[in-house]
């Protein structure tokens, strides 16, 4: 498939579309990210919106390893262009991260890359924008909200009723989204030094450089509430009201 050149001098960028999960939470037959919204597949909105932003040059897409087949069917359908690979995922979502850097693994060290939830299919066009801009002064960027909750970190009790610990500062708090853009330096050093901590455990690729690369500061830039994380029953009927909203909008 024919693949957008950068413009001279400015690094290639790459997103990747992590589809590797099984969707545990959200239950049923098949991973959620083959659940349709509003007549088409979660996992092809994520990859269309992608597509569509000119500041990325090329997509690689992550997939349950069965399910690749399927995922090569809905690219080809739906006329995703730029869609360059479809990978076979891990078993964590820190492993489907790692096949995204293998699938790009030819890539400079300073070229771009955005590891993106599948699951996140109302990502917008400012958010991927605004991501690909503070990379050119940050080797790592995650996108976040603030809180409007109260948010309490909580323990066990010695009966083992769950009670509160602390209720950290909810000014300096924030919930992580994604896109989450790194120079690919910055992101392939940090999973490597992480692959040698047999303790890992990440929810996340900002976590991850914050863990093993501390020296790299990792620049948070604002999200948006309606970029949601397909995640439980419920959140599909949520992403296709706000999609309605979102093309109302437009
Ligand atoms: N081994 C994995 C696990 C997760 N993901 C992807 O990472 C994103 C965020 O993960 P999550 O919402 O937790 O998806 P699942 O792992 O599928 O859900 P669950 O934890 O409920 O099983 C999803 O797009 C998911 O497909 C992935 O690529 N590979
Ligand atoms: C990356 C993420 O979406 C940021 O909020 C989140 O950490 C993914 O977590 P999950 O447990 O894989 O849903």
């Amino acid at each position: 498939m024919p693949i957008d050149r950068p413009a001279p001098g400015r690094p290639h960028v790459t997103a990747a579309v992590l589809a590797g999960g099984v969707g545990a939470r959200m239950g049923g037959p098949r991973p959620k990210q083959l659940l349709p919204l509003a007549g088409r597949t979660i996992l092809e909105r994520s990859v269309a919106a992608f597509c569509a932003a000119p500041q990325v040059d090329e997509v690689v897409v992550v997939m349950v390893p069965d399910l690749v087949a399927e995922a090569e069917k809905i690219v080809a359908e739906g006329g995703h262009g730029k869609v360059s690979r479809i990978v076979p995922g891990g078993a964590s979502r820190s492993d489907s991260s790692r096949a995204a850097l293998r699938a790009v693994a030819h890539r400079g060290g300073g070229d771009l890359v955005l590891l993106h939830d599948a699951a996140r299919p109302l990502v917008s066009g400012r958010i991927i924008a605004s991501c690909v801009a503070a990379l050119a002064e940050a080797g790592a960027v995650g996108v976040a909200v603030p809180s409007s909750d109260t948010v309490v970190e909580v323990a066990a009790d010695t009966r083992g009723h769950e009670v509160i610990r602390s209720v950290p500062d909810r000014a300096v708090l924030r919930r992580m989204q994604t896109p989450q853009g790194f120079r690919l330096d910055v992101i392939r050093r940090a999973h490597e030094r992480a692959l040698a901590d047999p303790g890992f455990v990440a929810t996340d690729d900002c976590g991850v450089v914050l863990r093993y690369l501390p020296e790299e500061p990792v620049r948070i830039i604002p999200g948006e509430e309606g970029n949601i994380k397909v995640t439980h029953p419920g959140d599909v009927a949520v992403a296709e009201v706000l999609l309605r909203t979102l093309e109302e909008e437009r």
